[in-house]
């Protein structure tokens, strides 16, 4: 199919996509003088027979990127954003049983959060630092749903302790039974829900489909909870509890990856000016730092989640 139009090189088109990336779309839904927001930015990622277009340049079976960035405002605007999950679901499918020659499609989201304001209902401050992620692929067959978060920035101020590790000749470090622990947690679970059972066409689309706002929400209290209620003696630990608890309260989730730098505060010595550090003064580091990461998965589950990104 392709032989014809590939130069006579000794090389050959590996794995490739495209699509438009960080469209940042905004919708707003009115509902009176109550609004709601919704604050994304989706990017998406084709693969498909595209070797024409690397090999001999021939556009034929390329939808253009500002085609796919069209389709996200003019979704937004049809199908509304439920969640982002949602959305990215719709999308993904669309670009997959709409153009014959698309075989795949990935959509990336990050989500910021608003809250509202005063009295007015229209009014709206950005929550917090921290974001949400979610990324759908779809095959023509299934979906795989991998939502999650970032720059969720936590501390416990005690009730952790690091000591009884391996030493060497190069080991300084001094075994603490009281110290800050500090993370800025990156989580992402898989559901698995693969949407393959679901009717399709009717617009009931999502029947079977987890509840993704709630269990957003779940999810991120259940990391919180197990960082905060952890006595951790390492935060390899804590990680491992972080992830299980996850698992164990959602039947849907059957893997959670967690990627937590360890955010060093060290005790500042106050001898030279005579005073005493009872584990009160600390500089916070912000480099080099720990990076402890992990996968934890329902027994029984295969790993999906990427281990780089
Ligand atoms: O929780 C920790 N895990 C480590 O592996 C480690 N290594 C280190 O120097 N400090 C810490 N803390």
């Amino acid at each position: 199919m392709t032989a014809d139009s590939r130069p006579a090189r000794p090389t050959l088109l590996g794995q490739n996509q495209y699509g438009k990336a960080e469209n940042r779309v905004v919708r707003i839904v009115r509902d009176g003088a109550t609004h709601r927001i919704k604050d994304l930015n989706v990017s998406v990622a084709l693969s498909g027979a595209m070797d024409d277009v690397h090999y001999s340049g021939s556009n034929a079976n390329v939808l253009p990127t500002d085609t796919t960035k069209n389709t996200v405002f003019a979704f937004a605007k049809e199908h509304g954003i439920e969640s982002a999950e949602a959305f990215g679901v719709h999308l993904a499918r669309h670009f997959v049983t709409s153009q014959e020659q698309i075989h795949r499609a990935r959509i990336r989201i990050e989500e910021y959060g608003w809250e509202r304001i005063g009295a007015t209902g229209h009014s709206f401050a950005r929550t917090g630092q921290e974001t949400r992620t979610t990324e759908i692929t779809f095959d023509g067959r299934g979906f795989q749903v991998i939502s999650g978060l970032k720059d969720l920035v936590v501390l416990n101020s005690t009730d952790s302790e690091f000591w009884g590790y391996a030493k060497d000749e190069y080991t300084t470090l001094k075994e603490t039974h009281d110290r800050i622990l500090a993370t800025e947690v990156t989580a992402r679970w898989r559901f698995s829900w693969t949407g393959e059972d679901e009717t399709e066409g009717d617009g009931a689309e999502n029947g079977d489909a987890p509840a993704w706002e709630e269990t957003y929400a779940q999810v991120r209290g259940h990391l919180l909870e197990a960082f905060a209620g952890t006595y951790s003696l390492s935060l390899q630990q804590t990680l491992y509890a972080m992830g299980s608890r996850v698992i164990e309260h959602h039947a849907g989730i059957d893997e959670v990856r967690l990627s937590l730098p360890n955010k060093h505060h060290f005790l500042v010595d106050l001898e030279p000016f005579g005073l005493k550090n009872d584990n009160e003064v600390y500089v916070a580091a912000d480099r080099p730092y720990g990076l402890i990461e992990g996968t934890v998965l329902r027994d029984g589950a295969e790993a999906r989640i990427p281990v780089t990104d």
